[in-house]
């Protein structure tokens, strides 16, 4: 029931990942492959270890069993931050820096050129109707605007792989859609594979996969097909 085109090639792959914290056991035995193309919500009450899940995926963090692979993706995303661009639930942006200059910044640490990164940062603002704040300050913002920002920082860089952790917790539900319209745009057009951890009904509802986690258990497909084996 896949609606979005979706590729052959792996970008993130985990076999039994398991990660916990102390006693807490934020992930159990995650198994689960991530391709291109592939829009997907990660649904589950709070706790229940989607943050930890799309850490996982973007190697900000290790497994302490099993193993996380990131087979096509065109290299290590923990040694390259540009392959695979997180949304944190709390924006961290630079507070010294404008808004263009946020979302220019891990371009230019990147190498790209001063004026193709500033041309980016203002098409991805532009993309989330943030195209007259680019001169503000971070301090100068709404919460929901700064949460647009990092968004659109994240979405500059053109990553392959596009996780967002409760991209839309701030935002009254216009602005959701715009942000939840962005990402999904910008998967598609690039063909990136686009993970969203969500609370929202309406936003699973929009990405075409639901995975389920509780207690730290990844479900990846639905209850009436599954068969006790993972994807
Ligand atoms: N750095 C950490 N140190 C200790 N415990 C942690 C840490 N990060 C997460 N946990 C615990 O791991 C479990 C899973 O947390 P996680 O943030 O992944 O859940 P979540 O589903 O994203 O929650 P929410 O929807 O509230 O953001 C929770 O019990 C949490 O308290």
């Amino acid at each position: 029931m896949t609606a979005n085109p979706v590729g052959t090639a792996t970008l993130f792959a985990a076999a039994r990942a398991s990660c916990w914290f102390g006693p807490v056991r934020a992930v159990h035995e995650a198994t689960c492959a991530i391709r291109a193309g592939q829009h997907i919500a990660v649904t589950g009450p709070s706790g229940s270890g989607k943050s930890t899940l799309l850490h996982l995926v973007a190697g900000l963090q290790a497994p302490n069993s099993g193993s996380v692979t990131w087979p096509d993706l065109g290299g290590d995303p923990r040694r390259d931050r540009t392959l695979a661009a997180i949304v944190f639930q709390a924006p961290s942006l630079l507070d010294s820096l404008d808004v263009v200059q946020n979302v220019q910044l891990p371009l230019l640490l990147a190498g790209t050129a001063p004026d193709d990164a500033r041309a980016s940062a203002l098409g991805a603002l532009d993309k989330l109707g943030l195209a007259g704040l680019a001169a503000r300050m971070p301090a100068e913002l709404s919460g929901g605007q700064a949460q647009r920002v990092a968004t659109a920082r994240a979405l500059a860089m053109r990553p392959r792989l596009i996780l967002a952790d409760e991209p839309t917790g701030q935002l009254d539900h216009d602005t959701a859609e715009q942000v939840v319209t962005a990402l999904i745009g910008a998967a598609t057009s690039t063909g990136a594979a686009l993970l969203v951890a969500t609370h929202d009904k309406e936003i699973a509802a929009r990405l075409a996969i639901r995975w389920r986690m509780r207690d730290g258990v990844l479900r990846t497909r639905p209850r009436h097909l599954d068969t006790g084996e993972d994807e």
